[in-house]
């Protein structure tokens, strides 16, 4: 019997909906994918920064991905904020008993706002364990970088960078996302074999959270649909484009991205009626 497709997020939470585990969720429905969700740190967060943190334990991140492994098997699973080594070696220890399960690695390090979402000492640990167990890594600029200990400012920084990913650290395959470079926003991807660049014209707004989760979010659940690595990518780039270029004018900070826009080609039809909560007046 056909059965819908399932994709799982490992992540820190955002109560404002823009990031984290929500994010991914709102996705993951959007890709008509049944989300799945572990929490790994409650973070108290909005679109103006963090304001606390609060990381599960490792035995509570167990016992929930317990429940889903022996439950509701995932046909994708994708990482965003895991803190701590202890975590990540718990996340290891659930692929390495999948070895064929889609991998989607988005190794969240520091929000925009400049808080620190990774500890600094965790850096080695997901480039030995994890990166080795990806099937698409998806650093942005800076986040390449400090895995890297280069920086990674150009495309032709990008497209080293995607190389070693994958020759030097294992991916085995790894997108650059150039949301922080200054013209057009350019990501490079590369599989292994080729490289791929995925261009559209940078939107000039300040309404970019949760950009990165989002973009990833859209990998997985693709991956989950069994489509392939070139044709997730060219959905993540056209599904982040119209949620950033449709902006929904929330909150008092960077604002969250529009997870209607790709599905509605804009915004709902009760947008214009709705007073704003918060946005630009
Ligand atoms: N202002 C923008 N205009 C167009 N695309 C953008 C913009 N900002 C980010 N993107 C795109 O959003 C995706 C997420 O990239 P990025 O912002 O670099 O990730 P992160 O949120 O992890 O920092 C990429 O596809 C990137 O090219
Ligand atoms: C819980 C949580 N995870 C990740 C982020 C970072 O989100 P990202 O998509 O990289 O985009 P920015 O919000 O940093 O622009 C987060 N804030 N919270």
């Amino acid at each position: 019997m056909k059965r819908v497709k399932t994709a799982l997020t490992i992540a820190g939470t955002d109560p404002t909906g823009g990031a984290g585990i929500q994010a991914d969720l709102k996705t993951f429905e959007e890709r008509n994918v049944y989300g799945m969700s572990v929490v790994t740190s409650v973070v108290a967060q909005n679109t103006c920064g963090v304001d606390a943190v609060a990381h599960q334990s490792v035995e509570m991140i167990d016992k929930q991905l317990d429940c889903v492994f022996r439950d509701i098997m995932p046909d994708a699973v994708k990482t965003g904020m895991i803190a701590t080594r202890d975590m990540m070696v718990l996340v290891d220890e659930y692929l390495s008993r999948f070895p064929d399960l889609p991998y989607v690695l988005d190794p969240v390090m520091v929000a925009t706002s400049g808080d620190v979402l990774m500890e600094e000492k965790s850096r080695e640990v997901i480039r030995d364990i994890l990166i080795p167990k990806a099937t698409v890594v998806t650093p942005n600029l800076k986040e390449a970088g400090l895995i890297l200990e280069r920086p990674i400012e150009t495309i032709e920084d990008m497209t080293d960078a995607a190389k070693i990913f994958v020759h030097a650290l294992g991916a085995k395959s790894a997108v650059v996302k150039g949301g922080h470079l200054t013209l057009d926003a350019t990501d490079v991807f590369y599989d292994g074999h080729k490289v791929y660049y995925y261009t559209k014209p940078r939107i000039d707004t300040k309404h970019t959270h949760g950009t990165g989760c989002t973009y990833s979010a859209v990998i997985a659940a693709e991956l989950a649909k069994g489509s392939p690595m070139t044709e997730a990518v060219q959905h993540a780039k056209n599904f982040i484009h119209e949620a950033i270029y449709y902006g929904l004018n929330l909150g008092k900070g960077n604002g969250p991205t529009n997870h209607f826009a790709y599905r509605l080609k804009g915004v709902p039809d009760n947008f214009i009626d709705q007073p704003l909560s918060g946005g630009d007046e």
